[in-house]
Protein backbone atom coordinates (compact mmCIF):
# COMPACT_ATOMS: atom_id res chain seq x y z
CA UNK A 1 0.00 0.00 0.00
CA UNK A 2 1.19 3.25 -0.74
CA UNK A 3 2.36 5.55 2.41
CA UNK A 4 2.11 9.84 1.41
CA UNK A 5 3.63 11.99 2.98
CA UNK A 6 0.92 13.89 3.44
CA UNK A 7 -0.85 11.41 5.57
CA UNK A 8 1.75 12.18 7.84
CA UNK A 9 1.21 15.47 10.17
CA UNK A 10 1.86 18.47 8.86
CA UNK A 11 4.81 20.32 11.12
CA UNK A 12 6.82 23.37 9.73
CA UNK A 13 10.09 23.50 7.69
CA UNK A 14 9.76 26.17 5.33
CA UNK A 15 13.32 27.89 6.50
CA UNK A 16 15.41 25.55 7.16
CA UNK A 17 18.64 27.72 8.30
CA UNK A 18 21.93 26.39 7.82
CA UNK A 19 24.47 27.83 10.92
CA UNK A 20 28.30 26.69 11.31
CA UNK A 21 28.29 25.66 14.59
CA UNK A 22 31.93 27.20 14.81
CA UNK A 23 30.13 30.19 14.51
CA UNK A 24 29.16 31.60 18.17
CA UNK A 25 27.84 34.68 17.01
CA UNK A 26 25.74 33.42 14.65
CA UNK A 27 24.73 30.76 17.30
CA UNK A 28 23.34 33.47 19.65
CA UNK A 29 20.96 35.41 17.02
CA UNK A 30 19.19 31.72 16.58
CA UNK A 31 16.34 32.67 19.25
CA UNK A 32 15.73 35.48 17.74
CA UNK A 33 15.06 34.13 14.19
CA UNK A 34 11.79 33.19 12.69
CA UNK A 35 12.89 30.09 10.67
CA UNK A 36 11.34 26.79 11.44
CA UNK A 37 14.20 24.58 11.99
CA UNK A 38 17.66 25.49 12.40
CA UNK A 39 20.90 23.10 11.08
CA UNK A 40 23.78 23.36 13.22
CA UNK A 41 26.58 22.51 10.86
CA UNK A 42 29.84 20.36 12.18
CA UNK A 43 30.49 19.51 8.19
CA UNK A 44 32.09 21.93 5.63
CA UNK A 45 31.28 24.97 6.81
CA UNK A 46 34.10 23.49 9.63
CA UNK A 47 37.68 23.29 8.85
CA UNK A 48 38.98 20.16 10.25
CA UNK A 49 41.11 22.21 12.85
CA UNK A 50 37.89 23.36 14.44
CA UNK A 51 35.80 20.41 14.29
CA UNK A 52 36.70 19.69 18.46
CA UNK A 53 35.94 23.83 19.20
CA UNK A 54 33.24 23.73 17.17
CA UNK A 55 31.15 20.24 18.75
CA UNK A 56 32.10 22.35 22.13
CA UNK A 57 29.89 25.11 20.93
CA UNK A 58 27.20 22.95 20.43
CA UNK A 59 27.59 21.37 23.68
CA UNK A 60 27.37 24.78 25.36
CA UNK A 61 24.54 25.66 23.20
CA UNK A 62 22.47 22.93 23.68
CA UNK A 63 22.81 23.34 27.61
CA UNK A 64 21.76 27.11 27.29
CA UNK A 65 19.18 27.62 25.13
CA UNK A 66 15.83 25.01 24.36
CA UNK A 67 15.08 26.83 20.83
CA UNK A 68 11.44 26.38 21.61
CA UNK A 69 9.29 25.85 18.45
CA UNK A 70 11.91 25.11 16.51
CA UNK A 71 13.21 21.89 15.32
CA UNK A 72 16.98 21.14 15.72
CA UNK A 73 19.04 19.52 13.49
CA UNK A 74 22.81 18.19 13.67
CA UNK A 75 24.89 17.80 10.03
CA UNK A 76 27.79 15.80 11.16
CA UNK A 77 30.58 14.44 9.47
CA UNK A 78 30.29 11.19 7.07
CA UNK A 79 30.75 8.19 9.46
CA UNK A 80 33.66 7.07 7.02
CA UNK A 81 35.70 10.65 8.19
CA UNK A 82 37.95 10.81 10.66
CA UNK A 83 35.08 13.33 12.71
CA UNK A 84 31.46 10.99 11.92
CA UNK A 85 31.59 8.90 15.07
CA UNK A 86 32.69 11.96 17.31
CA UNK A 87 29.61 13.85 15.84
CA UNK A 88 27.56 11.03 16.17
CA UNK A 89 28.23 10.78 19.91
CA UNK A 90 27.90 14.14 20.57
CA UNK A 91 24.52 14.07 18.53
CA UNK A 92 23.75 10.82 20.71
CA UNK A 93 24.75 13.35 24.20
CA UNK A 94 22.56 16.21 23.02
CA UNK A 95 19.81 14.47 21.91
CA UNK A 96 18.44 16.99 18.97
CA UNK A 97 15.40 16.29 16.90
CA UNK A 98 17.27 14.81 14.11
CA UNK A 99 21.03 14.28 12.90
CA UNK A 100 21.78 15.43 9.28
CA UNK A 101 23.90 12.93 7.19
CA UNK A 102 26.04 14.29 4.38
CA UNK A 103 26.69 12.89 1.15
CA UNK A 104 24.15 9.71 1.34
CA UNK A 105 24.83 7.74 -1.70
CA UNK A 106 23.16 4.00 -1.08
CA UNK A 107 20.55 3.07 1.55
CA UNK A 108 23.54 1.54 3.49
CA UNK A 109 24.62 4.74 4.43
CA UNK A 110 21.66 5.17 6.21
CA UNK A 111 21.06 1.91 7.90
CA UNK A 112 24.60 2.31 9.58
CA UNK A 113 23.67 5.02 11.22
CA UNK A 114 20.53 3.74 12.35
CA UNK A 115 22.41 0.68 13.32
CA UNK A 116 24.59 2.60 15.09
CA UNK A 117 21.81 4.49 17.33
CA UNK A 118 19.78 1.60 18.11
CA UNK A 119 23.23 -0.24 19.57
CA UNK A 120 23.47 3.19 21.46
CA UNK A 121 20.10 3.00 22.52
CA UNK A 122 19.65 6.45 21.60
CA UNK A 123 15.95 8.41 22.07
CA UNK A 124 13.66 6.80 19.46
CA UNK A 125 12.50 10.54 18.92
CA UNK A 126 15.77 10.93 17.25
CA UNK A 127 15.28 11.47 13.47
CA UNK A 128 17.41 10.82 10.56
CA UNK A 129 17.61 13.34 7.27
CA UNK A 130 19.54 12.69 4.33
CA UNK A 131 21.97 15.17 2.21
CA UNK A 132 20.83 14.19 -1.27
CA UNK A 133 23.91 15.81 -3.18
CA UNK A 134 26.04 13.36 -5.12
CA UNK A 135 25.21 11.40 -8.61
CA UNK A 136 24.70 8.18 -6.51
CA UNK A 137 22.04 9.96 -4.29
CA UNK A 138 20.37 11.13 -6.91
CA UNK A 139 20.44 7.77 -9.07
CA UNK A 140 19.33 5.81 -5.33
CA UNK A 141 16.84 8.52 -4.14
CA UNK A 142 14.32 5.92 -4.11
CA UNK A 143 16.08 2.89 -2.49
CA UNK A 144 17.79 5.48 0.14
CA UNK A 145 14.20 6.23 1.01
CA UNK A 146 12.63 2.80 0.98
CA UNK A 147 16.09 2.04 3.43
CA UNK A 148 13.55 4.25 5.88
CA UNK A 149 11.16 1.09 6.58
CA UNK A 150 13.80 -0.90 6.86
CA UNK A 151 15.73 0.89 9.14
CA UNK A 152 14.07 1.71 12.32
CA UNK A 153 12.07 4.35 10.36
CA UNK A 154 13.83 7.05 11.63
CA UNK A 155 14.50 8.55 8.23
CA UNK A 156 12.30 11.23 7.63
CA UNK A 157 13.71 14.06 5.58
CA UNK A 158 15.67 14.48 2.63
CA UNK A 159 17.82 17.78 1.82
CA UNK A 160 18.85 18.27 -1.80
CA UNK A 161 22.79 20.06 -1.46
CA UNK A 162 22.95 21.00 -4.84
CA UNK A 163 26.58 22.74 -4.33
CA UNK A 164 28.11 19.35 -4.49
CA UNK A 165 25.92 17.99 -7.25
CA UNK A 166 27.00 20.66 -9.17
CA UNK A 167 30.56 19.88 -8.31
CA UNK A 168 30.34 16.46 -8.89
CA UNK A 169 28.62 16.91 -12.38
CA UNK A 170 29.65 20.13 -13.69
CA UNK A 171 26.29 21.46 -14.36
CA UNK A 172 26.39 25.57 -14.44
CA UNK A 173 24.47 27.28 -11.20
CA UNK A 174 21.59 29.10 -14.05
CA UNK A 175 18.51 30.27 -13.19
CA UNK A 176 15.99 28.42 -13.31
CA UNK A 177 17.96 25.57 -12.96
CA UNK A 178 17.16 23.54 -16.01
CA UNK A 179 19.50 20.71 -15.90
CA UNK A 180 18.84 19.93 -12.88
CA UNK A 181 14.86 20.12 -12.57
CA UNK A 182 14.82 16.48 -13.58
CA UNK A 183 17.11 15.54 -10.88
CA UNK A 184 15.28 17.79 -8.30
CA UNK A 185 11.80 15.91 -9.09
CA UNK A 186 13.24 12.76 -8.83
CA UNK A 187 13.90 13.53 -5.18
CA UNK A 188 10.91 15.12 -4.73
CA UNK A 189 9.11 11.32 -6.33
CA UNK A 190 11.26 9.36 -4.42
CA UNK A 191 10.34 11.27 -0.85
CA UNK A 192 6.23 11.10 -1.96
CA UNK A 193 6.44 7.33 -2.85
CA UNK A 194 7.77 6.86 0.68
CA UNK A 195 6.26 8.99 2.75
CA UNK A 196 9.16 11.27 3.91
CA UNK A 197 9.42 15.17 2.88
CA UNK A 198 12.03 16.86 0.76
CA UNK A 199 14.00 20.14 0.94
CA UNK A 200 15.08 22.14 -1.79
CA UNK A 201 19.10 23.33 -1.65
CA UNK A 202 20.88 26.23 -0.65
CA UNK A 203 21.02 29.34 -2.56
CA UNK A 204 24.63 30.92 -2.28
CA UNK A 205 23.83 34.38 -3.13
CA UNK A 206 22.02 35.50 -0.18
CA UNK A 207 21.97 39.23 -1.34
CA UNK A 208 20.27 38.59 -4.43
CA UNK A 209 16.79 38.49 -2.65
CA UNK A 210 15.13 38.76 -6.66
CA UNK A 211 16.43 35.59 -7.68
CA UNK A 212 16.27 33.98 -4.11
CA UNK A 213 12.26 34.93 -4.33
CA UNK A 214 12.17 33.03 -7.92
CA UNK A 215 13.90 29.93 -6.67
CA UNK A 216 11.67 29.56 -3.81
CA UNK A 217 8.58 29.77 -5.74
CA UNK A 218 9.71 27.36 -8.27
CA UNK A 219 10.87 25.06 -5.37
CA UNK A 220 7.29 24.96 -3.93
CA UNK A 221 5.84 24.61 -7.02
CA UNK A 222 8.03 21.71 -7.49
CA UNK A 223 6.46 19.73 -4.00
CA UNK A 224 9.34 20.94 -1.78
CA UNK A 225 8.19 21.11 1.87
CA UNK A 226 10.76 24.01 2.28
CA UNK A 227 14.54 25.13 1.96
CA UNK A 228 17.44 24.93 3.53
CA UNK A 229 18.93 28.33 3.94
CA UNK A 230 22.53 29.75 4.94
CA UNK A 231 21.59 33.47 5.95
CA UNK A 232 18.55 35.11 8.22
CA UNK A 233 17.76 37.31 5.08
CA UNK A 234 16.32 34.59 3.45
CA UNK A 235 14.17 33.79 6.22
CA UNK A 236 10.87 35.44 5.46
CA UNK A 237 10.29 34.83 1.20
CA UNK A 238 11.40 30.76 2.92
CA UNK A 239 8.38 30.85 4.94
CA UNK A 240 5.97 33.06 2.33
CA UNK A 241 7.02 30.84 -0.33
CA UNK A 242 6.45 27.10 1.81
CA UNK A 243 3.52 28.64 3.44
CA UNK A 244 0.01 28.50 2.27
CA UNK A 245 -0.98 32.14 1.27
CA UNK A 246 -4.30 33.45 2.00
CA UNK A 247 -6.25 32.60 -1.16
CA UNK A 248 -4.99 29.05 -0.79
CA UNK A 249 -6.47 29.07 3.00
CA UNK A 250 -9.97 30.85 1.84
CA UNK A 251 -9.90 27.85 -1.00
CA UNK A 252 -8.96 24.97 1.69
CA UNK A 253 -12.06 26.42 4.11
CA UNK A 254 -14.31 26.47 1.03
CA UNK A 255 -13.11 23.00 0.35
CA UNK A 256 -14.14 22.16 3.53
CA UNK A 257 -17.38 23.64 4.28
CA UNK A 258 -18.54 22.11 1.03
CA UNK A 259 -17.75 18.56 2.41
CA UNK A 260 -18.97 19.55 6.09
CA UNK A 261 -22.66 20.75 4.49
CA UNK A 262 -25.72 18.39 5.38
CA UNK A 263 -26.14 17.13 2.15
CA UNK A 264 -22.82 16.47 0.83
CA UNK A 265 -22.26 13.57 3.96
CA UNK A 266 -22.16 10.78 1.49
CA UNK A 267 -21.09 12.59 -1.53
CA UNK A 268 -17.42 12.18 -2.79
CA UNK A 269 -17.77 14.54 -5.30
CA UNK A 270 -19.00 18.60 -5.14
CA UNK A 271 -19.13 21.33 -7.71
CA UNK A 272 -17.56 24.50 -5.62
CA UNK A 273 -18.25 27.13 -7.42
CA UNK A 274 -17.65 25.21 -11.50
CA UNK A 275 -14.95 23.32 -10.77
CA UNK A 276 -14.74 19.28 -9.56
CA UNK A 277 -13.90 18.53 -6.15
CA UNK A 278 -12.89 15.02 -4.14
CA UNK A 279 -12.46 14.15 -1.34
CA UNK A 280 -8.72 13.33 -1.68
CA UNK A 281 -9.17 17.65 -2.17
CA UNK A 282 -10.45 17.56 1.16
CA UNK A 283 -7.26 15.85 2.58
CA UNK A 284 -5.38 18.47 1.76
CA UNK A 285 -7.54 20.92 2.04
CA UNK A 286 -7.13 20.38 5.48
CA UNK A 287 -3.88 19.79 5.63
CA UNK A 288 -3.11 22.98 4.37
CA UNK A 289 -5.55 24.60 7.29
CA UNK A 290 -3.65 22.66 10.16
CA UNK A 291 -0.51 23.65 8.68
CA UNK A 292 -1.59 27.79 8.16
CA UNK A 293 -2.82 26.96 12.09
CA UNK A 294 0.84 25.93 13.17
CA UNK A 295 2.13 29.32 11.80
CA UNK A 296 -1.16 31.86 13.34
CA UNK A 297 -0.05 29.80 16.49
CA UNK A 298 3.89 30.58 16.25
CA UNK A 299 2.98 34.62 15.66
CA UNK A 300 0.13 34.51 18.54
CA UNK A 301 0.32 31.63 21.05
CA UNK A 302 -2.79 31.99 22.23
CA UNK A 303 -4.33 30.65 18.70
CA UNK A 304 -2.35 27.46 19.59
CA UNK A 305 -5.12 24.99 19.97
CA UNK A 306 -4.93 21.50 21.10
C1 LIG B 1 27.54 33.24 4.23
C2 LIG B 1 28.00 33.74 5.57
C3 LIG B 1 29.47 33.35 5.79
C4 LIG B 1 27.87 35.25 5.60
O1 LIG B 1 28.16 35.67 6.93
P1 LIG B 1 28.39 37.18 7.33
O2 LIG B 1 29.51 37.74 6.52
O3 LIG B 1 28.53 37.24 8.82
O4 LIG B 1 27.04 37.84 6.84
P2 LIG B 1 26.36 39.13 7.34
O5 LIG B 1 27.34 40.14 7.80
O6 LIG B 1 25.42 39.56 6.27
O7 LIG B 1 25.49 38.64 8.59
C5 LIG B 1 24.56 39.52 9.21
C6 LIG B 1 24.24 39.00 10.59
O8 LIG B 1 23.60 37.72 10.48
C7 LIG B 1 24.34 36.74 11.17
N1 LIG B 1 24.31 35.49 10.40
C8 LIG B 1 24.83 35.29 9.20
N2 LIG B 1 24.59 34.04 8.79
C9 LIG B 1 23.91 33.46 9.79
C10 LIG B 1 23.39 32.15 9.96
N3 LIG B 1 23.55 31.22 9.01
N4 LIG B 1 22.72 31.88 11.08
C11 LIG B 1 22.58 32.82 12.05
N5 LIG B 1 23.04 34.10 11.95
C12 LIG B 1 23.71 34.38 10.84
C13 LIG B 1 25.75 37.28 11.28
O9 LIG B 1 26.38 36.71 12.41
C14 LIG B 1 25.49 38.76 11.43
O10 LIG B 1 25.11 39.01 12.77
P3 LIG B 1 25.52 40.36 13.51
O11 LIG B 1 27.02 40.43 13.43
O12 LIG B 1 25.00 40.22 14.90
O13 LIG B 1 24.86 41.46 12.73
C15 LIG B 1 27.10 33.17 6.72
O14 LIG B 1 25.81 33.61 6.47
C16 LIG B 1 27.16 31.70 6.90
O15 LIG B 1 28.12 31.17 7.44
N6 LIG B 1 26.08 30.99 6.50
C17 LIG B 1 25.90 29.57 6.73
C18 LIG B 1 26.95 28.72 6.04
C19 LIG B 1 26.63 27.26 6.24
O16 LIG B 1 25.96 26.89 7.16
N7 LIG B 1 27.14 26.41 5.34
C20 LIG B 1 26.78 25.02 5.36
C21 LIG B 1 25.44 24.83 4.70
S1 LIG B 1 25.54 25.08 2.96
C22 LIG B 1 25.34 23.49 2.39
O17 LIG B 1 24.96 22.65 3.11
C23 LIG B 1 25.66 23.19 0.99
C24 LIG B 1 25.25 21.76 0.64
O18 LIG B 1 25.96 20.81 1.38
C25 LIG B 1 25.49 21.61 -0.83
O19 LIG B 1 26.30 20.78 -1.21
O20 LIG B 1 24.83 22.34 -1.56
MG1 LIG C 1 27.18 19.57 0.44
Amino acid sequence: MSQSSFSRPARLRRSVLSVPAINRRALEKLDSLDCDAVIFDLEDSVSPEKKAEARDNLRRFFAASPLSGKERVIRINALSSNFGADDLDLVQALEPDAVLLPKVDEPQDVIDVSDRLAEADASESLRIWAMIETPRGILNAASIAEAGRTSGSRLDCFVVGLNDLRKETGVLPQPGRAYLVPWLMQVVLAVSAYGLEALDSVFNDFKDMEAFDAECGQGAAMGFFGKMLIHPSQIEAANRHFGPDATAIAEAEAIIGAFAAPNAADLNVVNLGGRMVERLHLVQAERLVHKARLIAARHHPSTRSG
